[in-house]
């Protein structure tokens, strides 16, 4: 058997079509959404995604600011920076690209974020109101693999186990709240697991958000199973793999996401469609 893919770049394209269709119908109604990406520093990747946020703004037709610091700001000037963008009513969305220098305390600036703006849905505003079902800003990735799922008529889960490998609060954490919220039985596993295989292999659902390569691999996946791959790695020849042994999973597994092409794109796309809501419910409260 092999799985079948769930393409993440054209799911995207279609969820950034109608989150264009959405912008245009706004601006003609005197607001148009606006995202300011702030990067400190020169991390090489982190380049290429505030590049690509930008851009994916503009297509979908946002106004989008990028700030670029050196990696010597402070923190204070950073904070200020936020303050700043929290008081511009043209800007709906913030995202601080992480990671942040050491010396600045990430959660801090998080935290200066003003939870109307929080886009990224990191603020602990947005965990707290995810976790007890009010309305927030989710965070992206995991928001990306709920839709992932929902692209398979996976939206309400009712009778699935889900096993979440990761518990980093801005992908396990919440992904874990957004399974259990559409009504799966949720486990969360990770470095103190005793026996990750036993806990996966009992999974309809396995989402992988560890940042290791093949901490999945074949024997490790019920068959027909959903392997959602949320890892972004290096392999040995610099090539981008994610957390699954993709090549051994996807002949067991019946839905797999590929890195690249699959969380990643999705990321970006739910950025878009966080930011759209902030301005409809910017437009709405004016
Ligand atoms: N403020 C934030 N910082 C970070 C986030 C985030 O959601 N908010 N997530 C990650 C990085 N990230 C977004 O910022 C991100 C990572 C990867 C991709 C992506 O599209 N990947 C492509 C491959 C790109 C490549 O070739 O390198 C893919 O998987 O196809 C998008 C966004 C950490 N920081």
């Amino acid at each position: 058997m092999t799985a079948q893919l769930i393409d993440g770049n054209a799911l995207s394209k279609q969820l950034r079509g109608e989150v264009a269709q959405r912008a245009a119908a706004l601006t003609a109604k005197g607001t148009k959404p606006g995202l300011a990406v702030v990067l400190v520093g020169d991390n090489p990747a982190s380049q290429v995604y505030v590049r690509n946020k930008v851009k994916a703004c503009e297509d979908a037709g946002f106004k989008s600011v990028l700030e670029k610091y050196e990696a010597g700001l402070s923190e204070a000037e950073l904070l200020a920076r936020v303050e700043a963008l929290n008081n511009d009513p043209s800007i709906h969305g913030i995202l601080v690209q992480l990671p942040l220098p050491k010396h600045i305390d990430d959660h801090k600036v998080i935290e200066a974020i003003s939870p109307l703006k929080d886009v990224d849905g990191f603020h602990v505003a947005s965990a707290g109101a995810l976790m007890v079902g009010e309305v927030g800003f989710k965070a992206c990735t995991p928001y990306g693999c709920m839709k992932m799922l929902e692209s398979i008529g996976m939206k309400d889960l009712r009778g699935k186990h889900a096993v979440v490998i990761g518990r980093s609060n801005i992908v396990g954490k919440p992904m874990a709240m957004m399974l259990l919220a559409a009504n799966a039985t949720v486990t969360v596993t990770h470095s103190g697991t005793a026996d990750l295989g036993a806990m996966t292999r009992q999974a309809d659902i396995v989402v992988a958000a560890v940042g290791r390569r093949n901490v999945l691999t074949a024997d490790m996946v019920k068959p027909g199973a959903v392997v959602i791959d949320v890892g972004m790695n290096r392999d040995d020849e610099g090539k981008l793999c994610g957390d699954v042994d993709f090549a051994g999973v996807k002949e067991v597994a019946g839905h797999i996401t590929p890195v690249p092409g699959g969380v990643g794109p999705m990321t970006i796309t739910m950025l878009l469609v966080n930011t759209m809501e902030a301005a409809e419910r910017a437009a709405a409260a004016a």
